[in-house]
């Protein structure tokens, strides 16, 4: 590992089921197979997937030809100094993962969407997850046209014409379109420089108080853990300012479900940050940018199976209001993406279920009041979240939860 402070990223990769978007990290990051089967055969790989990588680029070539994985450049195998890491948020392709999708993307700095050469574009979930980019508020875009090496030139490029055409008018309108086969390792130089120019690391203000939103959190004890100095229960996630420390007292809210007279209640917790991961290094501190594990002195139990996931952390008594019932300002799509029949959305109903997505929290309500451009649900499970977050709204739609709208937290 490196001693260079280098900007970190965070990149979402998202697109249709079988797109490479999971090859694709494997050549960005040289680990990410293992990692994922390792996941696969603990049963989770339908949870958000995360790896590091750290970007090489040689200042002796023009383009894409410098930029690398590796120290070593290679086009003439000098020693190189690394200039950018990245985290990689792999949201799962399938539709049924929608809300893991969203989950995942309140983590992403920018998006990589995948779309495979060797279909033709758009597929249902590359609108869907076009659209919730577009939604969520995520503009630093790279699409990445995967699996050229199985179709030719000619057709690539017709390809590659579909897919001007279907980003045309949306916020990918402008954005690089980097043909790549992710499986024989061609451009990925290009696709890193893409990445640089276009997914910049965004400003942040490590000054403010502490916002961890939590998108993973476990046992460190369990086989397979990537973080093996870490202790007790662990909490993954990223920083959205702020900075915490080795030692802090910490809360995460809205905490523990509890029962009092009749009452579900929540609880926050308070534990002790006892060490710190970023990527693969230990560290006395982490700043916003990236993702990062946190061993704390819980109670394994507490943190196990992603149990906390959607929670927030940060310094104790500095976090946001918990949430049980939130009024937000609507904007409705036109119509359903992604579905076989591209349906309508009329306007929210009284009583109507809905699943919104806030932050990493991902919960179930229902309309108690709607007017023209606002609403008010009542969660099952509360939130933490500030005045003005952004609010993903889903609806049933033919049998499952489908992306209608979304919503701006009021006061
Ligand atoms: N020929 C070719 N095959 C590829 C390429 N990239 C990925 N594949 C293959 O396509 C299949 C799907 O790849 P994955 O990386 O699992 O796709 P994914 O987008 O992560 O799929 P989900 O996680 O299920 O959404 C696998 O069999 C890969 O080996 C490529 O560039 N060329």
């Amino acid at each position: 590992m490196h001693d260079v402070m280098v900007p970190n990223v965070n990149i979402g990769l998202v697109g249709h089921v079988d797109h490479g978007k999971t090859t694709l990290v494997s050549g960005l990051t040289g680990v990410w197979t293992d990692r994922h089967s390792e996941e696969m055969k603990r049963g989770i790989s339908i949870r958000l997937g995360y790896a590091d990588a750290t970007f090489y680029r040689c200042e002796k070539h023009e383009g894409g030809e410098g930029y690398s994985i590796s120290p070593d450049c290679p086009v003439c195998g000098e020693k190189c100094a690394p200039f950018r890491t990245v985290s990689f948020v792999d949201a799962p392709g399938h539709e049924t993962l929608m809300a893991t999708m969203l989950s995942g993307s309140a983590l992403m700095d920018g998006a990589m969407l995948v779309i495979a050469a060797n279909e033709p574009c758009p597929q249902p979930q590359t609108k869907e997850h076009l659209m919730a980019l577009e939604l969520v508020g995520i503009k630093n875009i790279v699409i990445v046209q995967n699996k050229i090496d199985v179709v030719s030139p000619q057709d690539a490029l017709k390809h590659y014409k579909q897919i001007k055409a279907f980003v045309k008018g949306t916020i990918a309108e402008d954005a690089p379109i980097i043909p790549v086969s992710a499986q024989k390792k061609i451009n990925i130089g290009a696709l890193i420089q893409a990445l640089d120019t276009y997914i910049p690391a965004p400003e942040r203000d490590p000054g403010a108080t502490a916002q961890m939103l939590i998108a993973r959190s476990f046992d460190i004890n369990k086989p397979g853990s990537n973080w093996r100095d870490l202790k007790g229960g662990v909490i993954g996630g990223s920083l959205t300012q702020g900075a915490i420390k080795d030692g802090d007292d910490i809360e995460i809210r809205p905490g523990i479900q509890m029962q009092v007279e009749n009452r579900t209640v929540w609880k926050p917790i308070i534990t002790k940050v006892v060490s710190i991961h970023t990527g693969e290094r230990k560290v006395a501190e982490a700043t916003p940018g990236g993702l990062m594990a946190i061993g704390t002195k819980l109670d394994p139990a507490i943190t196990k199976s992603d149990m906390l996931v959607g929670q927030v952390a940060g310094h104790v008594g500095e976090l946001p209001e918990i949430l049980d019932h939130l009024t937000f300002t609507v904007k409705l799509m036109d119509r359903v993406v992604g579905s076989g029949s591209e349906l309508d959305i009329t306007p929210l109903k009284h009583k109507e279920p809905l699943m919104l997505s806030v932050g990493t929290a991902v919960t179930v309500g229902v309309v108690t009041n709607t007017k023209k451009d606002q609403a008010e649900v009542v969660l099952k499970r509360p939130v933490c979240a500030d005045v003005g977050a952004r609010i993903a709204i889903s609806r049933q739609v033919e049998g499952r939860w489908r992306l209608i709208g979304m919503g701006i937290l009021a006061e």
